[in-house]
């Protein structure tokens, strides 16, 4: 058995309202503002790339998303649930994969992920386990110690326990990052393979342009806490007919060259 698209809990609320939505968000850190009242709008089934350069807010307000941290002002909310009032009805629909991903090193990938499955209530959490790493092809990972793994290798378990609950939105925090070419191509078709297969709306931080044009759907650039630019891939392409790469617009809207 497979994975199946996600199950419908609560699924009108769900579909009548966009996989993410920030309203004003803002946040602070003592006296430091770093988000300046974001607003921001994203559908069922887009793959959004959130651009930004280091500092400029984007971890900070994926970490509000997955409710460890709480805003200061505005609204954020995930299938319309709000991060900080249904803060459990959240966290039910979101996978999350920071970018220092943890896992116990003495234990198999399996029973990292039994363990996290067990903990989101899942009935048969092996059952669960199994099918998150047989979907994403690691199967052959099951019985090994992740103690021994290469960073692609721990990365592909960081997903797999991302997705072990079966999210509705997948939260990826620079997942490019310490990959090798074929690393970042598997990545890549692991992001559409999601998305396509199991409807999946993927939000990912991340520097890297090239790979927000190969597998994003929509892109949102975050400059000191400000978003500064917010569209889909095929109107910016369009509207920036004369840019040769998404670099050139990244440093046209207003962007630091990376
Ligand atoms: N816990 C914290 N306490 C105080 N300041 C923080 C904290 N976390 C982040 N900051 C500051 O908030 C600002 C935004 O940081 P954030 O990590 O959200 O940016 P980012 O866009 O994700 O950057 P990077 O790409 O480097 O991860 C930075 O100036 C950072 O130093």
């Amino acid at each position: 058995m497979g994975l199946v698209p996600t199950p419908s809990i609560a699924r009108t609320h769900v579909m009548n309202e966009p996989a993410i939505e920030l309203r004003g968000l803002q946040h602070r850190y003592d006296t430091d503002l770093v988000l300046r009242g974001v607003d921001l709008r994203i559908e069922h089934g887009e793959v959004f790339g959130f651009l930004g350069h280091n500092g400029a807010g984007k971890t900070t307000a994926m970490n509000i998303l997955t409710t460890l941290i709480t805003p200061t002002a505005g609204t954020a909310a995930v299938c319309g649930y709000d991060v900080v009032t249904e803060r459990s009805e959240v966290t039910r629909r979101i996978g999350y994969l920071p970018a220092d991903v943890r896992m116990y090193g003495h234990m198999s990938a399996l029973e990292n992920l039994e363990f996290l499955a067990k903990l989101s209530g899942l009935p048969d959490a092996r059952a669960a386990a199994m099918e998150a790493l047989e979907f994403l092809g690691c199967a052959d990972l099951a019985k090994r110690r992740v103690g021994t793994f290469s960073t692609g290798m721990r990365q592909r378990i960081g997903i797999a326990q991302a997705i072990v609950h079966r999210p509705h939105v997948l939260l990826l925090d620079e997942p490019t990052s310490g990959l090798d070419p074929m690393g970042v191509r598997q990545l890549r078709n692991t992001i559409t393979q999601l998305n396509a297969e199991l409807g999946m709306t993927v939000f990912m931080n991340t520097h890297l342009l090239s790979e927000v044009s190969k597998v994003c759907t929509t892109i949102g650039v975050l400059n000191h806490g400000e978003l500064i630019y917010n569209d889909s891939i095929e109107n910016t392409t369009l509207r920036f007919p004369d840019e040769s790469s998404l670099e050139d617009i990244y440093v046209r809207v207003g962007g630091p060259t990376p």
